[in-house]
């Protein structure tokens, strides 16, 4: 942890009933517990200076599948999603309480390597950020940060291309630049980039909401292939794309609570509270 890094109180293992109070009043609507958790967020508060971002955050989300992260501008969406592996860290006035487990483990303890945590939870953000590199160096990156620069490199390169259903629109320019491909071309490479070493869990910030919408539709196919091998947790503004793709919706309200979560058939069809009713129903954006 940096000096200007987020500070950590530990309080999910408190036993003092006035906390386990506080975090009652707090607990969502829906079943914000699963079995097969790989993430679980304790009593989460995520502050920016003085303001505070999201209160009480307290949520699973179970392996692999799709968890969508869904709510109006402003609710704390991708603070939540940067909680998860520390992006917060990068900014300065950020500041985590609670926990934040990753198979058991809280990511805020003092032991746990920020950039080792990147690696097993990737990132993919809303624009296209490719490296001003070849296609093959754009891929290869993270891999040659882990020092996994062997033999398997080019093998890896590929079968990272495939899962992100872009190999066969690029195997003749891998020396191209990734900055020449299309929007869409660009996010592909983006999460080829992502995959290439191997994560568990996969963030995704907007991923589609730069693209046309046949590259829209293409990363949606794409988001729900990777669901069978990685936990995805994506934010999105579009409700029908929430809908389409994810098996969890997490409904946050504004002043940073999350309001209902539960599976999207349920948060769609017959969400427990009537402002996610609303929300859902277009009553406010
Ligand atoms: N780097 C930052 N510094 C200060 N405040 C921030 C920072 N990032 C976000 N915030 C504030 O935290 C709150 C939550 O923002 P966040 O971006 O997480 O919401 P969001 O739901 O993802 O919004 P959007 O859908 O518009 O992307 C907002 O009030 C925002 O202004």
């Amino acid at each position: 942890m940096t000096a200007n890094g987020p500070q950590t109180v530990t309080t999910s293992e408190s036993s003092d009933s006035t906390a386990d109070a506080a975090m009652a009043d707090n607990a969502p609507l829906g079943s914000p517990r699963v079995d097969d958790a790989v993430i679980e967020s304790r009593n989460l508060d995520v502050f920016y200076g003085d303001d505070q971002a999201l209160h009480g955050i307290d949520m699973d989300i179970p392996e692999r599948g799709v968890t969508a992260l869904i709510g109006p501008s402003g609710c704390g969406k991708s603070t939540f999603l940067r909680s998860i592996n520390r992006m917060n860290d990068l900014i300065d006035v950020a500041r985590v309480e609670g926990d934040l487990h990753f198979h058991g483990k809280n990511v805020y303890d003092e032991d746990v390597d920020p950039v080792a945590l990147r690696r097993k939870i990737g990132m993919v953000f809303q624009k296209p950020n490719p490296f001003p590199k070849s296609i093959f160096d754009n891929v290869a990156y993270g891999l040659r940060v882990q020092g996994k620069d062997d033999g398997d490199v080019e093998a890896k390169v590929q079968t990272a291309l495939e899962r992100a259903a872009l190999f066969e629109e690029v195997e003749d320019q891998l020396d191209s630049s990734g900055l020449d491909l299309s929007g869409g071309q660009q996010q592909r490479l983006c999460i080829a980039r992502a995959i290439a070493p191997d994560p568990e869990v996969i963030l995704m910030d907007e991923p589609a909401s730069a693209l046309d919408p046949v590259a829209t539709s293409k990363i949606e196919d794409l988001v729900e292939e990777l669901a069978e091998e990685y936990t995805v947790v994506i934010v999105t503004h579009n409700m029908q794309q929430a809908a389409r793709i994810s098996d969890k919706t997490a409904v946050f309200l504004t002043g940073g609570n999350l309001v209902e979560f539960d599976d999207t058939n349920k948060i769609f069809n017959n969400p427990e509270s009537d402002r996610v009713e609303d929300y859902i129903t277009g009553k406010f954006g």
